[in-house]
């Protein structure tokens, strides 16, 4: 299949960037983020997570930071959601988007939202209905879709039982996730073949995390596939709280850096985005984990320094 000529990236950096922080980002710091992720040309942030603030607290503000942000037309905030509580909550901070976030695997089903994957599937249900009566789009996220810190190897035909069940209870899209980071292209692709069986290409995004420092060549092996949504986290910010030892996910810049290359359009200001990376990297006392990034950044200060001749 050829390439996509077009990408749309969801930078995830507010939440699954932030959400592990140990130290606290203040509100005003995350809205900021958010203004700078939109003014490089993310067309869809994830901002925040309607999560209980004693599992994940640095999300506790989530109210507050979908209140402070300026949206603008054509962009798309989404939150995520695990159950009723968190979508009444989420309701009133109108998202455009909500994300219910089920696993591949039971031990991680247990550790990330207390249940098993069929109880996910009974909670979701309620939320993915009121969701779509108020006109809230769902997006499901399959966490651990190639490999889980507590069970090991993930098989395609768990990615398989969860797209279905998330599409059975009307799940609109299927996002597929390597939380951890394990993945390689061929056992990536088996993945996304399984949430293909239940899911269209336009309805199918890849999540990857850069562990192994496999992000980048998963995600070449699915645009082969035709796929052209995917998440990424702006100064490759992140990693889940419940699966430890996971580094954050792959940094935007660096497949933003990648597509442009390509010749894919993503519409985004790659320059812009390298600015929003480094605000947040200095609020948080450490350099941007991105390749491109830093590249970039050093080229910018070996021009500044050049002595005219
Ligand atoms: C799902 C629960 C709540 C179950 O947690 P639980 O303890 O089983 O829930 P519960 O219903 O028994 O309630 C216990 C307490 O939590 C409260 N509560 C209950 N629900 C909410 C809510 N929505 N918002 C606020 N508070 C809530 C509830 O009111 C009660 O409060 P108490 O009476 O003790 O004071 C918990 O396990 C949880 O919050 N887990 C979230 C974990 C999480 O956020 N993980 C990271 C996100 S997933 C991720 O990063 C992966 C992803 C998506 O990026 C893709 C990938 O890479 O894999």
């Amino acid at each position: 299949m050829a390439y996509p000529t077009r990408v749309k990236l969801v930078d995830v950096g507010p939440r699954d960037g932030l959400q592990n922080e140990k130290q606290p980002v203040p509100a005003a710091v995350k809205i900021e983020l958010v203004h700078r992720l939109q003014d490089a040309g993310l067309k869809e942030i994830e901002v925040t997570s309607f999560v209980s603030p004693k599992w994940v607290p640095q999300m506790a503000d989530n109210a507050e930071v979908m209140a402070g942000i300026r949206r603008q037309p054509g962009v798309r905030y989404s939150v995520l959601v695990p159950n009723m509580k968190g979508f009444e909550a989420a309701l009133a901070s109108k998202p455009d988007e909500i994300v219910v976030f089920g696993a591949a695997s039971e031990a991680f089903s247990q550790r990330n939202i207390n249940c098993s994957i069929a109880e996910s599937m009974e909670r979701f249900a309620p939320v993915v209905a009121a969701a779509r009566a108020n006109g809230i789009y769902v997006r499901g996220a399959i966490s651990v879709a190639v490999g889980c810190p507590y069970q090991g190897e993930v098989s395609p035909a768990g990615v398989e039982l969860v797209a279905r069940l998330m599409k059975e209870i009307g799940v609109q899209h299927c996002g597929v996730a390597d939380t951890i980071g394990v993945g390689t292209p061929r056992k990536v692709q088996a993945a996304m073949e399984a949430a293909l069986k239940h899911y269209a290409l336009d309805d199918i995004s890849g999540h990857f995390h850069d562990t192994y420092g496999m992000a980048l060549v998963n995600t070449a092996a699915c645009l082969e596939m035709g796929i052209w949504q995917y998440d990424a986290s702006v100064a490759g910010l992140g990693g889940c709280p419940y699966a430890k030892g996971a580094t954050g996910n792959v940094a935007t810049e660096d497949v933003v850096y990648m597509l442009h290359g390509m010749g894919i359009a993503t519409g985004i200001d790659l320059d812009k985005l390298i600015d929003a990376g480094k605000y947040i990297s200095d609020f948080l006392d450490r350099k941007p984990n991105s390749r491109a990034a830093t590249a970039i950044l050093n080229k910018r200060n070996n021009e500044a320094c050049a002595v005219p001749s």
